[in-house]
C-alpha cells in the first residue's frame, strides 16, 4: 500500500476546520504498535492503520474517498457529529470496510440504491440525523452480516426494503416510510420505526390486511358451513385405524427443554413400528452389546410406553420407559446399508465396547437390510441444543459459562477418547454438533452419534452429516482428522455466542453468509466484547478464559487445514482453561475491564482498541 502518513496529510488536505488535528505530524509515524501516534486514528498491532475516528471536532470540506482507498488496512470510517455537507461519499472505494459512522452531519441527498453493493463485510451503518431522502437504497438489505443500521431522523420515503439479516438491529424512527414493517423486522423495538406512517408488526396491523384478512375469513367461514356435513359423514366413515393416526398428528406439541413430546398416540406408533420389525425379520432379536449393564430383550421394548423425542437427519428417535429400569433411548436409522451383515455387526461391536464418562453409551442395536434401531441410554437433560436455542421461560436461566466452560471440557474429553479407540477412522466421531452433545443430571455431557461414518451410506452421509459441511469437503471433497476438529470449533463458537449454526450452513442463500463468512465474522471483528451470549450469565472475571477458548474455537475452524490445530492441541488447550476464580492468571483480562469499548483479535492475538 501507498505511505499510510503521506495518504492521511493528503486527505487532511480536504477538509475544513482541522484544529483538533495538529499532531498529524508527517515526520512522526501514524502508530506505534497499536497505539496510535497521531489523534483519532484506530491502529492495528503490526502498527497499520486500522481506523478513523474523527468524531465531535466540527470538520467540513470533502471526505476524500480516493486518498483513504490507498491505505488498505482500514477498516472502519468513523465521522459522527461533525459538519459534513453533500451526498453520501462514495464507499464503495473501500470494499472491505466493516463500519461506517456518519450520523449528525448535514449529509443530503438521494443514495444510490447499490451504493452499498457487494460489501460482504460490512456490519455497522450509522447515518442517523442527517437530511438524506429518497428510498432507502435496498443493497443495504442485501448485506449478508449487517448488525446495526441507524437511519433515524432523515427524509426517507417509501417502503422498507425485505431485510432479512439475522441478529439485525435498525432504527428507522422520523423519516417519511410508509406502507407494511417487512417481516424479516418484526421482532425490532416498535420505537424503531416512530414517526413514520408504517404499519404491521410490531406496530398496529395494516388496515387493508386487516379488511383482507375479515373477506377472508367470512368467505371461509361460509365454505365450511356448506361443508360441515359433508365433514361429519366423512369422519363417521372413516376407519378407527385412520382416527387413532389423526390423534397421533393432532397431539404432537412443541417439544420441551428434554424434547419429549409427550402423547400416548406416539406410544402407539413405536410399537406398530417394533411390531413391525418383528414380524418382518423372523422375530429378529435385539443385540445387546454391554456387559456392565442389566440385559432386556426386544419384547421388553415393545411393552414400554414411549415418547417421541425428535425427528433428526436419519430418523425418529424415542425415549422408552422400560419397566424397572432408567429409560433408554431408540433411534431409527433409515440409511446405514453401506456396508453388509457382517461388517456392520463388527462395527456395532466396536462401538458398543467403548466405555467413557463423555460417550452416550451403545446398548443394543436391531438390524433389517434397509432399517437399523440404535438403543442407548437416556440423558436426563436432553441435549446442549435445546438449552441454547429453545426459548426458556423468564425463570429458567440460561447455561451460565462455569456450566458451559465443564460441558466443553467433557466434549473434548470424549473426542479423545474416540481418537485413542477409533485410530482407524479418518472421522472418529463425525457428527458432532450441539444436538448429539447430551447432558446428564449434573449437567455431564455425553456425545452421541458418534462412529458411524463408515455404516452411513455415502450420498447420504455427504448430505446431512457435520463433518461434510466442513470447507475441506465443500471446497474440496475431502474430509481429514482435522475435519471432527473443524466441527468442535463451531461447536465451540456456538456455546460461547450462542448462535445456531445451522443458521449459517446454507451456504450463501437467502442472502444469508455462508458458515465460513459467519465465522470469520464471528472472529475478525472488532466487537469481541458484544460476541458473547447475553444469556450466559457467570462471566465476572471469566472473561479471559472466555477469550481464550473463542480463540481456541478460531484456530479449530481455520480454513487452512495446515494452520488448523489437531484434536490433540485443541483437546490439551480446552483443558488447559482454568475453572475457578482465585486460580492464577484466571482473570488476565478483567482488569482492562473499563478503558475499552471493543477488541479486535487477529489470527495469533487479541487485541484492544479503545473507540470511545
Ligand atoms: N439419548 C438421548 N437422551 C436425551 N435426548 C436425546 C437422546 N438422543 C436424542 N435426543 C434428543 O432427541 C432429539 C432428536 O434426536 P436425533 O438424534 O434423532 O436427531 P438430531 O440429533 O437432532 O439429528 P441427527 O439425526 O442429525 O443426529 C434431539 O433434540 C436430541 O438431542
Amino acid at each position: 500500500q501507498q505511505d499510510p502518513a503521506a495518504q492521511l496529510i493528503k486527505f487532511k488536505s480536504s477538509l475544513n476546520n482541522t484544529g483538533d488535528l495538529t499532531n498529524w505530524d508527517p515526520n512522526v509515524p501514524p502508530c506505534a504498535g497499536e497505539s496510535p501516534n497521531w489523534k483519532g486514528l484506530i491502529c492495528n498491532k503490526d502498527g497499520s492503520v486500522f481506523g478513523l475516528q474523527l468524531q465531535n471536532m466540527g470538520l467540513s470540506g470533502t471526505i476524500d474517498m480516493d486518498t483513504l482507498a490507498q491505505i488498505t488496512s482500514i477498516r472502519t470510517l468513523s465521522f459522527i457529529n461533525n459538519s459534513f455537507e453533500g451526498t453520501l461519499p462514495n464507499l464503495l472505494k473501500i470494499g472491505p470496510l466493516r463500519g461506517i459512522f456518519l450520523s449528525y452531519n448535514k449529509f443530503s441527498g438521494v443514495i444510490d440504491g447499490d451504493a452499498f453493493k457487494g460489501m460482504s463485510s460490512l456490519r455497522k451503518v450509522e447515518l442517523g440525523n442527517n437530511n438524506f431522502v429518497g428510498k432507502i437504497p435496498i443493497s443495504l438489505s442485501q448485506l449478508p452480516i449487517l448488525v446495526d443500521l441507524q437511519l433515524q431522523d432523515n427524509q426517507f420515503e417509501g417502503e422498507i426494503p425485505d431485510f432479512e439479516q439475522n441478529d439485525l438491529k435498525v432504527n428507522f424512527a422520523n423519516n417519511k416510510l410508509d406502507g407494511h414493517i417487512p417481516k424479516g423486522l418484526r421482532n425490532q423495538d416498535p420505537s424503531s420505526f416512530a414517526g413514520n406512517d408504517l404499519c404491521g408488526k410490531p406496530l398496529s396491523n395494516c388496515k387493508k390486511t386487516l379488511n383482507k384478512k375479515l373477506i377472508i375469513i367470512i368467505v371461509a367461514a361460509s365454505v365450511l358451513a356448506v361443508l360441515a356435513i359433508i365433514i361429519m359423514t366423512l369422519f363417521i366413515l372413516r376407519t378407527r385405524k385412520t382416527r387413532k393416526n389423526k390423534n397421533i398428528k393432532r397431539q404432537l406439541t412443541k417439544p420441551d427443554r428434554k424434547n419429549t413430546y409427550k402423547t400416548n398416540a406416539n406410544e402407539i406408533q413405536m410399537q406398530t413400528k417394533l411390531e413391525t420389525y418383528k414380524r418382518t425379520d423372523n422375530g429378529g432379536k435385539l443385540h445387546f452389546l454391554r456387559t456392565d449393564r442389566e440385559r432386556f430383550e426386544l419384547e421388553d421394548l415393545l411393552r414400554a410406553s414411549a415418547d417421541v423425542l425428535g425427528s433428526g437427519s436419519f430418523g425418529s428417535s424415542y425415549k422408552a420407559m422400560l419397566a424397572d429400569r432408567p429409560p433408554v433411548v431408540v433411534k431409527r436409522f433409515k440409511e446405514m446399508s453401506n456396508v453388509g451383515k457382517e461388517e456392520f455387526y463388527a462395527h456395532m461391536r466396536l462401538l458398543g465396547s467403548l466405555s467413557h464418562p463423555n460417550l452416550l453409551p451403545l446398548l443394543a442395536f436391531y438390524y433389517k437390510k434397509d432399517e437399523k434401531l440404535l438403543v442407548t441410554d437416556f440423558a436426563e437433560n436432553g441435549s446442549l441444543a435445546s438449552h441454547l436455542h429453545v426459548k426458556r421461560r423468564p425463570d429458567e436461566p440460561g447455561l451460565d459459562w462455569a456450566t458451559r466452560l465443564k460441558i466443553i471440557k467433557g466434549v473434548a474429553q470424549g473426542l479423545d477418547h474416540l481418537y485413542n479407540e477409533l485410530p482407524r477412522l479418518s472421522l472418529p466421531h463425525g457428527h458432532l454438533k450441539s444436538s448429539n452433545v447430551l447432558l446428564d443430571d449434573e449437567f455431564n455431557p455425553l456425545l452421541s452419534d458418534y462412529g458411524l461414518v463408515p455404516v452411513i451410506n455415502k450420498e447420504h452421509a455427504q448430505h446431512l452429516m457435520v463433518a461434510y459441511k466442513s470447507p475441506e469437503f465443500t471446497q474440496h471433497k475431502h474430509t481429514t482428522k482435522k475435519t471432527d476438529v473443524w466441527c468442535l470449533g463451531i461447536l465451540i463458537l456456538e456455546m460461547l455466542t450462542g448462535k445456531f449454526p445451522a443458521n449459517y450452513l446454507e451456504q450463501g442463500k437467502g442472502g444469508k453468509p455462508d458458515l465460513g463468512t459467519w465465522v470469520n465474522s464471528v472472529v475478525r471483528e472488532e466487537w469481541t466484547g458484544e460476541v458473547f451470549d447475553k444469556d450466559m450469565k457467570g462471566t465476572k472475571n471469566g472473561e479471559g478464559e472466555m477469550l481464550k477458548l473463542l480463540k481456541i474455537g478460531m484456530r479449530c475452524c481455520e480454513w487452512d487445514i495446515a494452520r488448523r490445530c489437531d484434536m490433540r492441541e485443541a483437546v490439551e488447550k480446552i483443558q488447559g482453561l482454568k475453572e475457578r476464580e482465585d486460580d492464577e492468571e484466571y482473570s488476565s483480562y478483567a482488569s482492562e475491564g473499563d478503558g475499552y469499548s471493543s477488541r479486535a483479535m487477529d489470527d495469533d492475538n487479541f487485541s484492544f482498541s479503545v473507540t470511545n
